[in-house]
């Protein structure tokens, strides 16, 4: 047996740069290459080519440094230990970032506050139910007061009410203390309660870097008129720029017998999946 080495390109002359106190959305398909670059921005990784700059910081080459500036979560991973109360995980987190007593005591009242440890501190972690663990790491994560949060798909896998504690913290975090947060998710309802700006990538390229307003009116596909028929067949018919919908309704009505019609707004889902598409092509 011999082992064979392939080279994959996975993030390719990605550029941009992100202000203080603004709420990033970083998105893009499976394998896109988001999660290599949240990894370069924290120092993990070592890019073959290029510059990043965080805080006026080399991630890789400063490492302990930037550590100490940035919170970060990945959502299919903890951060915690096992076999630990969650409190010791956090009493850890806050020796080896040397928080202050003092200051360690208020943070972790401020974070059981937001986030609703208090039931659970005492349970160890690996007892926690996934979402329980998800608001544990978020909480380790700015126990020290980053101003930069990275979060990689920090609502995969929760329930609805466990995503809103956890969008709620975000939008808490980022007001409070002007954290800077650059989010990677594939819930589009996780970007569009949290994000104006996005960054979309495909094959470790970026695709748009702008508003999501913007991106829905340069991107979107047309509104499309949705029609059952009384013999249950269902029709679809694209509403063009400037066409009167009356008009196509009449016509519509003219030929067939309505049961029931609808009309379809694009939405960033469907603009996002258009922009996927061509991007495959
Ligand atoms: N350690 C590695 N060795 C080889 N290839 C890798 C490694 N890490 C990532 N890749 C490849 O690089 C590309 C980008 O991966 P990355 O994990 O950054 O994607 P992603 O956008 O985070 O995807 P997902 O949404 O699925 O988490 C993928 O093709 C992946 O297979």
């Amino acid at each position: 047996m011999t082992r064979r080495y392939d080279e994959r390109v996975a993030v390719d002359d990605v550029s941009f740069e992100i202000p203080e106190g603004e709420v990033v959305g970083y998105l893009g398909p499976n394998g896109a290459g988001k999660s290599t670059t949240v990894k370069m921005l924290t120092g993990i990784l070592t890019p073959t080519s290029g510059l990043v700059e965080v805080g006026g910081r080399v991630p890789w080459r400063d490492r302990s440094a930037n550590a100490r500036s940035v919170g970060v979560v990945f959502g299919q991973r903890s951060q915690l230990w096992w076999d630990l109360p969650l409190i010791e995980s956090l009493r850890l987190v806050g020796a080896l970032y040397d928080v202050p007593a003092a200051h360690f005591t208020g943070s972790l009242r401020r974070m059981c506050d937001l986030l609703g440890l208090d039931d659970f501190l005492d349970t160890p972690v690996r007892q926690l139910s996934l979402g329980q663990r998800m608001r544990g790491d978020l909480a380790a994560a700015m126990l020290y007061d980053p101003p930069i949060l990275y979060l990689d798909e920090p609502t995969v896998g929760l329930d609805v009410l466990a995503k809103q504690a956890v969008r709620e913290f975000i939008v808490d975090t980022n007001r409070a203390g002007r954290t800077t947060v650059v989010l990677t998710t594939h819930d589009l309802a996780d970007v569009e309660a949290l994000c104006r700006r996005i960054i979309l990538i495909d094959k470790g390229r970026v695709l748009y870097d702008g508003g999501i307003d913007a991106l829905v009116t340069a991107y979107a596909p047309p509104r499309r008129l949705v029609v059952h028929l009384a013999d249950d067949e269902t029709r679809t018919f694209d509403i063009a720029g400037g066409a009167s919908v009356p008009e196509l309704i009449g016509r519509v009505a003219a030929e067939n017998t309505i049961r029931d019609l609808s009309i379809e707004e694009p939405d960033l889902e469907s603009v996002i999946k258009q922009i996927y598409a061509e991007s495959t092509r």
